[in-house]
């Protein structure tokens, strides 16, 4: 039988699974397989974005599992983002409104500001997401991200999206948009895993009522990334002998002890995989707990780096990396 996920009360009321499955990088017939596969494994959180290029199959994957009677459309969290180059208020509800339309619903259930920084808009076309100076800098514009979030609330509003939230905010932004916010975002979607556990953060956020989700919380192993290649990435706690044994005691793999943890930590990761046997493990991870003991270890590989540090767009004013949290 499939795992059942437990869920977490955001402070809008609403319910969202403390685990998702992530699919960046999930394109084409992966992307479709592998949300299908993972509804049928249990998964009721999906996490995508307009820039992932993939809303389309991460929509037709949950409509097929509607018609085919697996799911209905309550019982699955959909998140997705607003890109870079949309942040300007003019442009955010019709990028919500193309994000619907690829995925075929009626509703988002967590709509996000994918970054704090607004790039300049360059069009809608897939090419024009990522379109970098001369320099290899982004693009930026000065689009405030509170200009951005009054959008997002009148998208709130409309009942085309449910809940809205944040990603890779820091502190100070965070501080500065609950001081001028009327509604409050329901997640700081950062980086967190062994290498970057992200306490401060965490505690900041469960004082203000947020849920922190987890991206790259596996740390990216064996992933090629053509946005920021595999610079940054930290040395995986997935091979380190200490984490093998604690498996070994649970009769779990190294990734689901990682997992594990960040559910300790009272984060809600987002996995990716297109693999059955891997999309398998990751979900199956609510059978156990950590001890103190065990947390203190997986403690020991925080070294703050991270695998996704954007430099390309460390000159925008709001660039958030340049404090600690
Ligand atoms: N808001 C943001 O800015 C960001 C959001 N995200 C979101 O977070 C999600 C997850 O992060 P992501 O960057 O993909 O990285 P992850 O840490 O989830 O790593 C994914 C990689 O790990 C492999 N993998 C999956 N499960 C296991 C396992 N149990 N053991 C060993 N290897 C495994 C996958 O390969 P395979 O598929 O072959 O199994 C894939 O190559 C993204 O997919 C995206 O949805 C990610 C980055 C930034
Ligand atoms: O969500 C994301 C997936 O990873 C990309 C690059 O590594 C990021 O640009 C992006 O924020």
């Amino acid at each position: 039988m499939a795992p059942t996920v437990p869920s977490v009360r955001l402070n809008n009321g609403l319910e969202m699974p403390v685990l998702g499955l992530g699919t960046y990088m999930a394109t084409e017939e992966e992307g479709v397989a592998a949300v299908k596969m993972a509804i049928d494994e249990g998964y009721r959180h999906i996490d995508t974005a307009y820039f992932y290029q993939n809303e389309n199959q991460v929509g037709q994957a949950v409509r097929a599992k509607i018609a085919e009677g697996v799911i209905k459309r309550e019982d699955v969290f959909i998140v997705t983002k607003v890109w870079n180059t949309f942040h300007a208020p003019e442009h955010v509800e019709q990028a919500c409104q193309r994000s619907l339309d690829n995925l075929g619903l009626d509703y988002i259930d967590l709509y996000l500001i994918h970054w704090p920084m607004g790039w300049k808009f360059a069009g809608w076309t897939a090419d024009d997401l990522l379109r970098m100076n001369a320099d290899g800098k982004s693009i930026d514009s000065d689009v405030d991200y509170l200009d951005t979030w009054k959008a997002m609330e009148k998208l709130a509003k409309s009942g085309k999206v449910k809940s809205i939230g944040v990603s890779n905010f820091n502190s100070e932004q965070l501080t500065r948009l609950l001081a001028n916010c009327e509604i409050k975002p329901v997640t700081n979607q950062i980086e967190v895993n062994p290498g970057i556990n992200q306490r401060k953060m965490i505690e900041f956020c469960r004082k203000h009522d947020i849920v922190v989700t987890a991206y790259s919380p596996l740390g990216r192993p064996n992933m090629d990334d053509p946005v920021v290649g595999n610079a940054g990435i930290p040395k995986h706690a997935l091979d380190d002998p200490r984490v093998v044994a604690i498996g070994k005691k649970y009769g779990k793999s190294p990734g689901q002890i990682v997992l594990r943890y960040l559910i300790e930590l009272g984060t809600l990761p987002i996995p990716k995989s297109s693999k059955l046997e891997r999309i398998r493990q990751n979900i199956d991870i609510f059978d156990f707990k950590l001890t103190e003991e065990e947390i203190k270890v997986m403690d020991q590989f925080n070294t703050g780096c991270r695998t996704v540090p954007f430099n390309f767009s460390s000159e925008h004013k709001y660039f958030p990396f340049k404090l600690e949290y």
